[in-house]
């Protein structure tokens, strides 16, 4: 059936060796988003988004994306509400994309690919002592999907773009003081969130994804900008950093909820 087929096209993916057996696997990470399916639930509250932008540390290449980094070891950069019954702590967040434009998004709308998808990674500080512990717990983990679409150039995001020359190969970082990533956030506050999991190893089932309906707008040169980094490291024969996105994963027996009617 489809979940022995996704089984084996996770097995055989080539950014993912992962061993045959994957996790658990009743709740992994991306799926497609039918909107007519999804389930409004009145009692979501309005997601709250409070970060500091001096909690900014670095960018750097780990050879699957690029990363922004957070100073994670205060309250000072959190959001709550939402689906979270406690505020989870900003730690990182990065994209996925693709070569082209008709594709690069790990999540799909009613089958649509974006060209690319921002995830703002969180954890739960008030119940786990470190990230990493965060991370085998199936409430553990809180990211924030946005989806990008080709159109106007976008001002919040070209202060990244031109620091990505920095950090073109495999491990390398570069200091990024001060960012405010919630500009890179629709202001339209509607929202799908559903139980999943880590997108890339180690795939764990501890993610409640909170995907914002509305995408925000990136021009074209913005996004050649991403595909010009490499997953290789300087030295190496050099391989674009592109199609960084996982296959969809099965639905299961979940429910995608909305924020809205
Ligand atoms: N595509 S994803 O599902 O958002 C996703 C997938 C895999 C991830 O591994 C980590 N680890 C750290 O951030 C980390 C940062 C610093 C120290 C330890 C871990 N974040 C992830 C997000
Ligand atoms: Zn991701």
């Amino acid at each position: 059936g489809a979940c022995c087929s996704y089984r084996l096209r996770n097995a055989l993916h080539p950014l993912w060796q992962s061993p045959l057996s994957i996790p658990g696997g009743s709740r992994q990470s991306p799926i497609n988003i039918q909107w007519r399916d999804s389930i409004y639930d009145p009692f979501l509250k309005p997601l709250k988004i409070c970060y500091d932008p001096t909690t900014c540390l670095h960018i750097w290449n780990n050879g699957y994306s690029f990363l922004v980094e957070f100073d994670d070891s205060t309250d000072k950069s959190i959001i709550v509400g939402g689906p979270l019954e406690n505020q989870y702590r900003l730690k990182q967040f990065h994209f996925h994309w693709g070569a082209i434009n008709e594709w690069g998004s790990e999540h799909t709308v009613d089958s649509k690919f974006y060209p690319a998808e921002l995830h703002l990674v969180h954890w739960n500080a008030v119940v786990y002592p470190t990230f990493e512990e965060a991370v085998m717990e199936g409430n553990g983990l809180a990211v924030i999907g946005v989806f990008l679409k080709l159109g106007a150039h976008h001002e919040g995001l070209q202060t990244l773009v031109d620091a990505l020359p920095a950090v073109k190969h495999k491990d390398t970082v570069i200091e990024f003081d001060v960012f405010d990533p919630s500009c890179l956030i629709p202001s339209c506050p509607d929202y799908w969130t559903y139980a999943g999991s880590l997108t890339t190893p180690p795939l764990t089932e501890s993610v409640t994804w909170i995907i914002k309906k509305k995408p925000i707008e990136v021009d074209e040169n913005q996004l050649e900008a991403f595909r010009m980094l490499l997953f290789t490291s300087d030295g190496e024969e050099e391989k674009r950093m592109v199609d960084n996105f996982r296959p969809l994963q099965p639905l299961m027996n979940r429910t995608v909820r909305s924020s809205f009617q």
